[in-house]
């Protein structure tokens, strides 16, 4: 990280201080400190200036940041976690920075979009959660495309990639892209991947609704279950992060489902499949696989399929949408950087079935091993609601209500009729898109994170000597 000269006063001995990165249990990061004593001063000076041409020569390294907090985030503490576990080692390091305590929402995204002097800076730094994240990536993306006059309301366009890498520092309710980049949620650890200079490309899903252009997504577009929740959970905010939670047990037990039509372009000529043991881990085969991936990439190789029915959940996963409260994610093997997103069906099932499907996100439990659950590695997909049933449907329906009218008391949009609503809304990143008929086409790496993605275990995980969390 940096070295720094210690004065020992009347004294002929030189010293100085060292600081490097240590790697702890579960994937965290520490900043670690090793002291060099030497009887001759003018050799230790030496061993300084040596060390710091070596650290500059590392051009990946960055030097100027922009930085964004989010004060209203997660628990309220994005200024106070990058104040005193960020920014002092960001100082240590000699990285310089212009940070921005943002008011309201979407004010770094307009400031990136038409203020931000982006070419004195390496990199951009987020402070917050998904949504957060969210506001980044629209600016950058938007100022890229603009400076090149690409149509970004064409789902069609190939899109520039964006040549700042985002560092995110977790301060947010889940913070599913950091934890699913890095392996854990640390500020710390977030910050040291800054520093060191690490890069990590990143799919991005563009969504579009005739031919307008509507959002970007990189972690989950979730329709019906997690779009939901995500509703209810925004009226909850004052709870802090335990509102997904709360809302999560609201959901399942209201159990709503939409019916609709689900089309896909599966992606051809790729590594893998959503159901792999394999994992999409850091290292240099990774990174071999994933330049390959991208360049045979072609949507002319395959076929348009249609997948009609009733869902309980429609969740397209661009990376395995890891989280504490879901460690292995909605698609464990999903990748970060190959092109495509894991479209995840969940059709219409009893409460228990379902349960059985969300329980084992958080187990070690095939959760695509279920009749009702069905799992297609994608390119592309569309989805459009269906808006009238038919008299048979209908009839089922009314069956059906009078078994939900005992759980629809619980649920404030319908309290009285057990009814399920004809839409849900889009879980976009944790931000509620409310337009129901998207088309989402994959962008291959068009992102860069200040990250690595996550590392085997083996790799660094020293059971003899594990450092203090
Ligand atoms: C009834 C028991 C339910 C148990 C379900 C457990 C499964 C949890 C899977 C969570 C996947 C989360 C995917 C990440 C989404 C985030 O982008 C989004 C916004 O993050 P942030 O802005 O940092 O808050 N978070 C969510 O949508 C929360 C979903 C929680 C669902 C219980
Ligand atoms: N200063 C602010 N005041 C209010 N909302 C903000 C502010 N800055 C950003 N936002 C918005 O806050 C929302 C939640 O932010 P996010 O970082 O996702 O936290 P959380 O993980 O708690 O949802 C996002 O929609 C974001 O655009
Ligand atoms: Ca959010």
């Amino acid at each position: 990280i940096s070295v720094r000269e210690e004065d020992e006063e009347n004294s002929s001995r030189g010293r100085d201080d060292v600081m490097y990165v240590e790697r702890c249990r579960q994937h965290r990061w520490r900043c670690a400190e090793v002291t060099f004593t030497c009887s001759d001063v003018a050799l230790c000076q030496r061993w300084v200036s040596s060390i710091r041409e070596q650290l500059v020569t590392i051009t990946s390294r960055p030097k100027h940041l922009l930085v964004y907090i989010n004060p209203y985030g997660g628990k309220r503490q994005g200024k106070r976690i990058y104040e005193q576990k960020v920014a002092p080692l960001f100082a240590q390091a000699g990285i310089s920075t212009d940070v921005i305590v943002t008011e309201y929402a979407n004010h770094a995204r307009d400031h990136l979009r038409t203020e931000a002097e982006l070419k004195n800076f390496d990199g951009v730094v987020c402070v917050g959660g998904d949504g957060m994240f969210s506001e980044i990536i629209h600016g950058l993306i938007w100022r890229t495309q603009i400076d090149d006059g690409v149509d970004t309301n064409c789902p069609d366009e190939t899109l520039l990639p964006c040549s700042l890498r985002i560092g995110i520092i977790p301060a947010g309710s889940t913070d599913c892209i950091c934890f699913a980049t890095v392996g854990t949620n640390d500020p710390v650890t977030s910050a040291l991947h800054i520093i060191v200079g690490d890069s990590q490309p990143i799919d991005v899903c563009s969504v579009h609704h005739n031919n307008t252009f509507l959002r970007y997504s990189v972690s989950l577009l979730g329709y019906g279950f997690y779009g939901d929740v995500l509703t209810d959970s925004e009226r909850k905010r004052w709870m802090g992060p335990a509102r997904y939670d709360f809302s999560g047990v609201k959901m399942f037990l209201t159990h709503h489902y939409y019916e609709g039509t689900v089309s896909y372009l599966p992606a051809r000529g790729i590594v893998g499949t959503p159901r792999d043991a394999t994992r999409c881990r850091s290292g240099l085969a990774a990174e071999r696989e994933r330049g390959q991936i991208c360049l045979f990439v072609s949507e002319n190789d395959s076929e348009w399929r249609t997948v009609r029915g009733k869902f309980l959940a429609i969740n397209a996963a661009s990376m395995s949408c890891a989280c504490p409260r879901s460690p292995k994610g909605l698609s464990p093997a999903a990748h970060l950087a190959n092109g495509t997103t894991d479209l995840i069906l969940v059709r219409k099932c009893s409460r228990f079935d379902f349960l059985r499907h969300l329980l084992r996100h958080t187990s070690k439990d095939d959760q695509f091993d279920l009749t009702f659950v069905e799992v297609h590695r994608v390119r592309r997909f569309r989805f459009t609601p269906r808006h009238c049933q038919s008299d048979s449907d209908l009839e089922l329906d009314l069956q059906e209500s009078s078994k939900r009218q005992i759980f629809s008391q619980i649920c404030r949009d319908h309290p009285a009729c057990g009814c399920t609503p004809t839409y849900s809304s889009w879980n976009c990143d944790g931000e509620i898109l409310t337009h129901t008929a998207i088309d989402v086409r994959v962008h291959c790496q068009l992102i860069k994170l200040f990250a690595r993605g996550i590392e085997e275990p083996a790799v660094f995980e020293d059971v003899a000597n594990p450092c203090a969390i």
